[in-house]
């Protein structure tokens, strides 16, 4: 009897989240481990579609940076990084779309159809969705110590997005599924970071929130604990004092531009645990690290 009221009890935890959050916009991205381990990829299937039965209106953008590197290592091809970026030459190009257009897409769209959504994969260029242009990447020159410009090839920053297609879809409840490969003006082919599209999408889209799902609990202090919210005035300081550097940085970029976008609050949480987006949603203490513009 217990046990049941317990479970009642979940039901009610979430009721005030499900109304406020109903005809909301959720942009999620999905990457890491919870895209490799196979437990985790049917929670996050259940988790879509869940929110989808109950009124909110998922938008996934994947990754899928080690899938890339392991078809580039069977090709005999390394993969090489200036800032978070990969090193994009026209094979390498040609081979990151066929990886994330074709196989990992379409892989995240079976998962979420096979457990009874109606998902939709696009890449940037299905309804000219992301329009790109070449990424300039400055690098500090180690002799003369100067910053030069340095070609990375065909890696892309958003110059817009056109999200006609995805309310389309979403009119027609399909969830959509993107891929972070945008077009160019002339029709080139451009490989783009998915945390930058999944910004980028979710401003766009005036989305209640961006969730991006990672390898660790959220953003950690130096000693290593937590840190629940974090207003967006704070983040330039966490990233001058060396409290978050790699690919910490990108990610938090991408959630304070989302939140001067008009997104209400971005999310860094554990891809690692099984219904990590469920219980961010859903719960009244969430999980993970909440990033926004805080009242003060
Ligand atoms: N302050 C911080 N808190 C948490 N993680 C941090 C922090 N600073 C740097 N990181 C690093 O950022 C990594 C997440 O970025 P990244 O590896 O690019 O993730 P993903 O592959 O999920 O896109 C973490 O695994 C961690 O090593
Ligand atoms: C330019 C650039 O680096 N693009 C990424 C796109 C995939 C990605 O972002 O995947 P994760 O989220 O799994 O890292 C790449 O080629 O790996």
């Amino acid at each position: 009897m217990q046990e049941l009221i317990a479970k009642a009890n979940v039901l009610l935890e979430a009721l005030p989240w499900i109304k406020r959050f109903s005809g909301a916009t959720i942009v999620i991205k999905y990457g890491g481990n919870a895209m490799v381990e196979e437990h985790l990829k049917e929670s996050f299937a259940q988790d879509i579609i869940l929110m989808k039965f109950i009124g909110l209106n998922p938008v996934v953008v994947h990754g899928g940076g080690p899938q890339i590197g392991k078809l580039l290592a069977a090709l005999g091809k390394e993969s090489h990084f200036v800032q978070g970026m990969r090193v994009t030459d026209r094979e390498t190009m040609d081979v990151v779309e066929m990886v994330l257009g074709g196989q990992v897409n379409k892989e995240i769209v079976n998962n979420i159809n096979r457990h009874g959504g109606k998902a939709v994969g696009l890449t940037g260029k299905d309804g000219r969705l992301i329009i790109a242009r070449k990424m300039e990447m400055t690098q500090i020159n180690p002799d003369t110590l100067t910053p030069e410009i340095i070609d990375i090839g065909h890696v892309g920053e958003v110059e817009s997005v056109n999200p006609s297609i995805i309310e389309a879809l979403e009119k027609s409840n399909f969830i959509p599924v993107i891929a972070p490969i945008g077009v160019g003006l002339s029709g080139e082919t451009y490989n783009i970071n998915a945390d930058l599209v999944a910004g980028r999408i979710a401003g766009a889209l005036r989305a209640e929130k961006l969730i991006l799902l990672t390898d660790v609990e959220g953003v950690k202090d130096r000693d290593g604990r937590l840190i629940s919210t974090i207003d967006i005035d704070r983040v330039p300081d966490l990233i001058n004092n060396g409290t978050i550097t790699g690919g910490m940085i990108p990610k938090l970029n991408c959630c304070v531009d989302a939140v001067e976008e008009g997104v209400h609050k971005a999310h860094i949480i554990d891809g690692r645990m099984e219904h990590a987006c469920l219980l961010e949603i859903f719960t009244d203490q969430g999980v993970g690290t909440a990033v926004a513009r805080f009242a003060k």
